[in-house]
This record gives C-alpha cells, structure tokens and sequence, in this order.
C-alpha cells in the first residue's frame, strides 16, 4: 500500500490524476487494505503538501534513512503533527496485519469472478475541495481468473488496466509502477509531462522511463541488484538512439502508442470498431470523450465488465488491408515490457531516459540468492525466447530500425549466448594450467581477456593521487569501468552460468515466477545483504558452483607447482592470476556454501 499511498500523492492536480490498483491475487485483505490507505491518505496528502515533504512513501518517511529530511523539515511545532501522522500510520498498519483476525478473507481463490471499485471518488463532493485536502481518484480492480485460462500475467493484468483506466477517466498518459517499487519523488510526473509535451518530440515519444533503482541494497550490492551496465550505460547509450527499452516499471506511456503508430492523426479511430472491438465505451474512450463522473455502485455491476469486452486472448487491431495486428501489451513474450517496448521502437516511436540526481522511483531488490537466480533466469529466458523468436531484431527489427538501435536489442536478447564463451573461459585456462599448456603470450599485459584489468589495486597513495587531479579522476573512471567488465565476467562465471544450466534442467520451458512482493523491512535487508544468502535445502546449482570452485582450487594448487618446477612463470602468469582472482572473487559464495552446510 506504500506504493499506492506515495502516488496518491504525486505533486500534480488531483482532479487529473487517477490511481488504479490491479490486484492480480484477488485477495480481500488487498481491497481492505486500500481502503484503510485511503482513509490515511486523506491526513497524509495535505501533511505532505503543508510541509513540502519529498519521501511521500510513509514507510520510507518514518524510517531511520529520512531522519535528514524529517529534521530539516519540520519545526518543533509541527512535531506534534507529525506524531499524530505517525500514529496513524501505525494504526493502519496494524489494521492491515490484522485483518484476518477481524474475519476478512486472506486466502485467494484460483476461480474468481471480475471486482472493480471505487475507493475515492475525488468528484463525489464537488469541485469546489479546498485542493490542498484532495485526493485523487483511486480504483480497486481485481480481474476475472480461470485456472484453466491463460491470464498472461502482467501483461495479462495492464492490458486489463488500460482499459478500465481508459473506460473510467481515460487519462493520456500512464505510469506503471510495480508493488515493490515507490514513487520517491512527488515531482515525477511534472518532470515527465516536460517531455510528453515538449513540441518537438511529443508527437513521436511514447515513454519516458525513470531507472529502476533499489533502497536496499548493500554497499557491495552481491546480488548485482544495481544492473549499473543496464542503467548506468546501455539505457544512457540508447537514450542517443531511438531511446532506452521499456524496463517494465517506472515509465510514463502515452497510452495512444499502444495503439497506433506516431504522427498519426487519429487515423487508428476511423473504423474503430472493427479495430478494437465491440466494446462502445471503450471505442467512446478512445476518441477522448469518456471521462465520465465515478458512480461506484456502477462498477460493481457485471454489467460493466460486459461492456468492457476485456481481452481474453491478445487485444488485436484490424489494418486496413485485413491483416490482424496486436495492440496493448504483448503477450508473446515473458518479459512482456522490454518486448512491448521493443515493438513500440519498431513503430518508430521514441522514447526517453530520466535519471535525476533525485531518483524518481525506488524499489526492493531481492534479498536472497535464490530470489535473484529466479528472477535473473526469468529475464535471461525471456530474452533468449525473444532473440529466437520470428521478432528477432537482427530479422524483425533490423529493417524498422538502425542498425546500431537493432544491435542493442540484439545484443540484450543474445547475451546469454556468453555464457558458453565464459563456460570455455571457466575451464580451458585451468586445465592448461595444470597441464602446463601455455594460452597466453608471455606476460603481454592488455592483449587477452579481462584478467589484466583486474590488476588493479588500491593502495592509499594510488588513493589520494586518483581523488585529487583530474588525470586522476579519468583513470579512476577508466579503472572503474575495467572493474565493472571484471566483476561481469565473474558474474557470469559463478551466477549465470550455473542458472543457465538450471534452466535447461528445468524442462527446457520458460516459466513466469512472480518474485515475494511487497517492501521487505530495510535494516532486516541490509543485515542479510553482507552475506550471500543460499536457499535452504538442496539446490541444483550447490554441485556446480562445488565443482567450479573445486576445479579452481585443484588447478591453482597443481598449476603453480608444476609452474615453479617447470619454471614457466613469464608463460604461465596469465592462466595463475584466472585461477588466483575466480578463487578469491567467488570467496562470499563459498562462504555462503559452508554457512549453508553447518
Ligand atoms: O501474474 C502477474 C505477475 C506479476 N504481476 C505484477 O507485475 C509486477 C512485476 O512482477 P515481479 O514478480 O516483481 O517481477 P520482477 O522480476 O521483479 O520484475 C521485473 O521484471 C518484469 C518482467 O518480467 C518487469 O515487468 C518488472 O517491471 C521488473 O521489475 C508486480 O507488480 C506484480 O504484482 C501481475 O500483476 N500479475
Ligand atoms: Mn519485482
């Protein structure tokens, strides 16, 4: 509820911003517990708006992590307000866990019939609100579940969104934000309305994606929760092509670009019918007209759900030469934002890149190892299936795009190609070593591989000297960079790799996990977080990561005899120094491994 409560907050005016929150899991504890939210925000919003407070996420706000911002906020008058907000917040919180006591249902059911309602209605009582006490509008909507149908999960459930959205207030442009994600700060929206309207590219811009950065992670991030390649480079490299790929959460769409394709002047309405279906409120919403006043009983009503015609099988659109075309989210893919994002570029629509010095968005990263597999392979998978699938961007894309755009995605969707290429990395140097097979020319520093990057070391005065002259700075930057490429490789080596093979394990078939949702408590994460957190039980990957470590450990230890008695250091340097830093590199998993094992 902390990701509803700190965009119900959003510094835009209220009466044009409308909240919907998708509840995939139907669970009544969730519709109890937005109206609990609700009730809160109606103290919440205005004390946030009176003091200009910037973390409008209250569990956030209350944590030890905004004590800057509480006490340079707020004078000592104003404590007793926030004490009295405090408390109210502990209450809803406590509402909220203690829901199933009071009798409200927490299990889910698998079969379940469609739920829409409204929880604040910011019309029911006039315009005339004094605005700093307004709060926007907020939906429920839990849509209709079969076991035995495809829901097409999240792209399933903002397809669904889209359309009640589209139906009830048919706002332009929509943010999607994750339940394990906040909104950070409440000028977010401005800052991507800045771009939605700039006349110079708002009519070919469908989104403009924010970094999906976590609060929790630790100092030496070992789950390489930042993805710093993907948001600090990649995203930054396309934002010079056609624009960053959509990264599932934290983007502000233009919701026309799901449906038609950019400089169109609403040539997609003519005939929308036969295009979108039979669904005359939905059509009416489409031409802009539909920004009906919020009756709440009526959407309880099946009724409405009946003229919604909400898309069973992927939403489709009719061209005008016949040929069916898909509209919405795409659902021939797993990773169902990326790929959407992928298709909306094809179109030639654009987007773009915002990482302010305040981040917009923050989220939870996973906290245990297994969690990150999970998801990495998900991602992995889901890439993989799209490079080999008929959109591949080296055959789909390549015509629709440039060649460099094109190569980017290529480069996404074939990345996990690498693994083999680090699995022979893993291995050949190793087993040569120990075999005394030289593979590396006599101690030519910066010819193969990234091993010769990793030399670098740290000692104070290499320190001081980086920090303190500009030529410093540059070769620190260089060194960082060399150090990223390094713990890639490593990466790969000890984290991919060995899921690669789980996956293939895993009867060769992609398969959607939903990760553990919601925001895990900050300090219980970052306790965790120093140490590498194995899964309980035994795990597929134990044998593998054993064996590699094993191998390293046994080539190492061999090698270097078999080295010093063959006296081939200068020819042997390399494949030592592999062996040396894949030991001590992989240290936390090992230790991860032995605390698993007592
Ligand atoms: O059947 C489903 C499955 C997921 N979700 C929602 O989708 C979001 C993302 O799911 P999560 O399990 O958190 O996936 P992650 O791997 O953490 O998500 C990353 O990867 C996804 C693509 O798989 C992107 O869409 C996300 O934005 C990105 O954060 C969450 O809000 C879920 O509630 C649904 O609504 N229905
Ligand atoms: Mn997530």
């Amino acid at each position: 509820m902390n990701t509803v409560l700190s965009v119900v907050a959003l510094d835009y005016p209220p009466e044009k911003l409308a909240v919907y929150l998708s509840d995939d899991g139907g669970s009544p504890v969730s519709l109890y517990a937005i109206k609990e939210a609700c009730l809160f925000a109606r103290s919440w919003v205005p004390f946030c708006r009176k003091y200009g407070i910037k973390t409008r996420c209250p569990e956030a706000y209350f944590s030890s992590f905004c004590d800057d911002e509480r006490l340079l906020l707020l004078s000592d008058n104003s404590r007793a307000e926030e004490e009295n907000i405090r408390s109210m917040y502990e209450l809803f919180k406590k509402n909220v866990e203690t829901a199933k006591c009071v009798g409200i249902e927490g299990s889910v059911m698998q079969d379940r019939p469609p739920l829409i309602e409204v929880i604040h209605d910011n019309r029911e009582n006039g315009l005339n609100n004094n605005d700093e006490t307004k709060i926007p509008l907020v939906v429920y909507m839990s849509r209709k579940k079969r076991s035995n149908y495809p829901h097409h999960f999240k792209a399933g459930a903002l397809n669904t969104l889209l359309r009640v959205s589209g139906i009830i207030r048919n706002g332009p442009y929509v943010l999607v934000l994750d339940c394990d994600m906040y909104c950070n700060d409440p000028t977010s929206a401005r800052q991507a309305m800045c771009f939605h309207l700039d006349p110079h590219m708002s009519r070919s811009l469908a989104f403009v994606q924010n970094p999906q950065i976590f609060y929790n992670v630790s100092k030496n991030d070992i789950y390489d929760s930042q993805s710093r390649s993907a948001y600090k480079r990649m995203w930054q490299g396309m934002d010079g092509l056609r624009g960053p790929t959509l990264t599932g959460t934290g983007y502000y769409l233009k919701g026309e670009a799901l449906y038609g394709s950019p400089n169109q002047e609403d040539a997609f309405l003519h005939e929308a019918e036969r295009s979108f279906g039979l669904s005359s409120k939905f059509i009416t919403s489409l031409n802009g007209t539909s920004n009906q006043d919020t009756n709440g009983k009526e959407y309880h009503q099946m009724q409405f759900w009946k003229s919604l015609k909400t898309w069973p099988v992927a939403p489709m659109k009719t061209t005008q030469n016949g040929a069916k075309r898909q509209i919405g989210y795409s659902y021939d893919c797993l990773l169902e934002s990326t790929f959407t994002g992928y298709l909306l570029h094809c179109k030639g629509w654009k987007s773009v890149y915002l990482y302010p010095k305040r981040l917009c968005f923050l989220g939870c990263a996973t906290t245990n190892m297994k969690e990150a597999m999970v998801q990495r392979m998900k991602w992995s998978s889901g890439l993989f299936q799209f490079g080999f699938s008929r959109f591949s961007p080296l055959a789909y894309g390549m015509p629709k795009m440039s060649i460099l755009q094109s190569m980017c995605y290529g480069f996404f969707t074939f990345s996990t190609l690498l693994s083999v290429a680090f699995l022979i990395y893993g291995i050949g140097p190793q087993l040569c070593l120990l075999s005394s097979i030289p593979l590396y020319p006599k101690v030519r520093f910066l010819t193969h591989g990234s091993w010769p990057l990793r030399l670098y070391m740290h000692p104070p005065p290499v320190s001081i000297y980086t920090t303190s002259s500009p030529l410093g700075r540059i070769i620190q930057d260089v060194v960082e960079r060399a150090k990223n490429v390094g713990d890639e490789v490593d990466h790969r080596i000890t984290i991919r790799m060995p899921r690669r093979v789980d996956n293939l394990l895993r009867h060769c078939k992609s398969k959607f996990q939903v990760d553990k949702q919601g925001h895990r408590s900050r300090k219980a994460r970052r306790v965790q977080e120093r140490q590498i957190q194995l899964p309980r039980g035994r795990n597929v990957h134990d044998p593998l990561v054993n064996i590699s470590r094993a191998k390293h450990g046994i080539c190492l230890v061999g090698g270097v005899i078999r080295t010093m008695r063959e006296r081939m250091f200068g020819e042997m340097f390399g494949q030592v120094f592999i062996c040396y830093w894949g030991l001590l590199l992989s240290y936390p998993i090992l230790e991860g491994i032995i605390r698993k094992q007592r």
